[in-house]
């Protein structure tokens, strides 16, 4: 079976790794050549621990290759996953050219019957319209089903999610679609949950609209804790002892970033209004963490008169640790904003400033550790929770800022601890800890 994934970003690339590492022959089609001419090196164009090691075993092996040569890959194609993205347009519903830009070339170039897989995050009847599209276009006399096989990985944790996936959804039209993917993922040894190809669709934005829904109840929560005097890291894990909770996604902070949570809820939120039908629950998950974001920043605005000329230390710039990636980083709104108010930003994160230098190149200072970041500051925003950041001692901010105050979006830190320490300390959901020298 020869296999070609579209697109070598997040999803497509781990998605090409990991069928060659279960031993499937894969082409990855990017086109990007630089991209390409990287993975071929086996170095990985994106951070995911792992993902070096996968690409030279496999590209080594034989297994897995890569090429801007889109003409030739599709053309003997047994199954093409597309992977590429679908990112959000300005009125939030979801931009579908990078899709049927590869649907164009797969129409145009393909020579037998196959399997074309939506792997992309795609509107509820967008397979149907991919499957009339192709066969509409296709140039040479083939048969091409189409099937959706929504992605469920996280970044950070991309392979191991892949080839340990809690399941497999498959939504087919024909017992053949569904044959195909089943021996696909054969070796992969998981649940596999097969359904129609609406359903799988909407098996995706509602997994991931439910866990962000989660966030933002858990945020409002928060809110209403620091009102109430209740300590919200208490409340979550007395939460999270009862199953049907479940302990995971209760972490309240500074809202959700990433590449698909914010776009997700709001793909379906327009979705549904496009359909006539209001998803109130999505909305009210939007709102609140659009206002979440700049909870801390409101908050140090009202403690200091101004933030004009104060040297602000900034830990952590990517949306969550693990990853390089920068989509929808609440670090992003937060640092313009602060720049607005004429404050003197000292950055540092682990993997993500050489992307965040392609935003600020010199707005702002870039630092190669926590400790350069927080000398002399007057105070410290955390926006990512880094192992490096929270394993900081809360001396290192006592002994090196001017005025050891931080703004922790993230709740780095157990309150007990704040409480010994030397640092005015603000979370989100806890009560402040005024402790400073
Ligand atoms: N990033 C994530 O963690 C997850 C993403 N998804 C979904 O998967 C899709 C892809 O997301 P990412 O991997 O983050 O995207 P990405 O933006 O990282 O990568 C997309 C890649 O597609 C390439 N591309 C564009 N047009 C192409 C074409 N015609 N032929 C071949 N390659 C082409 C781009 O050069 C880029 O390398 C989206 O729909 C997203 O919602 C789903 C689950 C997880
Ligand atoms: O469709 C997608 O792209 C993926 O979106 C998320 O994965 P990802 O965006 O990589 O990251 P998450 O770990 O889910 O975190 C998303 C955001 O939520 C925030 N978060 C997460 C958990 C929590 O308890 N609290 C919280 O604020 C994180 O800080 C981060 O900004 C989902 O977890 C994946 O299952 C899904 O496949």
């Amino acid at each position: 079976m020869k296999i070609v994934v579209a697109g070598t970003g997040y999803v497509g690339l781990v998605t090409g790794a990991c069928h060659s590492e279960v031993g499937h022959y894969v082409t990855c089609v990017d086109i990007d050549q630089s991209k390409v001419e990287k993975m071929k090196k086996g170095i990985s164009p994106i951070y995911e621990p792992g993902l070096d090691e996968l690409l030279k075993k496999n590209h080594d092996a034989g297994r897995l290759d890569f090429t801007v040569d889109y003409k030739s890959a599709y053309k003997d194609a047994d199954v093409v996953f597309i992977g590429v993205g679908t990112p959000e347009r300005e009125d939030g519903s979801a931009n579908l050219d990078y899709v049927f830009n590869v649907c164009a070339q797969i129409a145009e170039n393909v020579e037998k019957d196959c399997l074309v897989v939506v792997k992309s995050t795609v509107p509820i009847g967008t397979n149907d319209k991919v499957e009339e599209f192709l066969q509409e276009n296709a140039k040479n006399n083939v048969h091409i089903e189409v099937a959706s096989n929504p992605e469920f990985l996280a970044q950070g944790t991309a392979v191991v999610d892949t080839l340990y996936a809690k399941r497999i959804v498959i939504g087919v039209e024909s017992t053949n679609a569904e044959n195909v993917l089943r021996e696909v993922y054969e070796r992969y040894n998981q649940p596999i949950v097969v359904t129609n190809r609406r359903s799988a669709e909407m098996i995706k934005y509602a997994s991931n609209d439910f866990l962000a829904l989660k966030i933002s109840f858990m945020n409002e929560i928060a809110n209403f804790c620091e009102i109430v005097g209740a300590d919200v890291e208490d409340v979550a894990k007395g939460m999270s002892f009862d199953p049907r909770i479940g302990d995971k996604f209760l972490k309240a902070g500074i809202g959700y970033g990433g590449s698909c949570f914010p776009k997700d809820t709001k793909a379906l939120h327009w979705l549904a209004n496009d359909n006539g039908y209001e998803l109130k629950t999505i909305k009210a998950t939007i709102e609140v963490n659009q206002n979440q974001k700049y909870k801390l920043f409101r908050l140090a605005k009202q403690r200091f008169e101004t933030l004009k000329g104060l040297k602000v230390a900034v830990l952590g710039l990517t949306f969550k640790p693990g990853t390089d990636d920068l989509r929808e980083a609440p670090s992003i709104p937060n640092v313009r904003r602060l720049l607005d108010e004429g404050a003197e930003v000292v950055a540092y994160d682990p993997v993500g400033m050489d992307n965040f230098k392609r935003i600020f190149p010199s707005e702002i200072k870039y630092v190669n550790t926590p400790e350069e970041t927080l000398k002399d500051a007057d105070l410290a925003f955390i926006f990512t929770e880094w192992d490096e950041i929270k394993s900081l001692d809360l001396s290192v901010y006592a002994n090196l800022m001017k005025t050891p105050i931080i703004f922790d979006g993230r709740n780095c830190y157990k309150i007990t601890d704040t409480e010994k320490s030397q640092v005015e300390y603000h979370s989100v959901g806890r009560k402040a800890i005024l402790n400073i020298k």
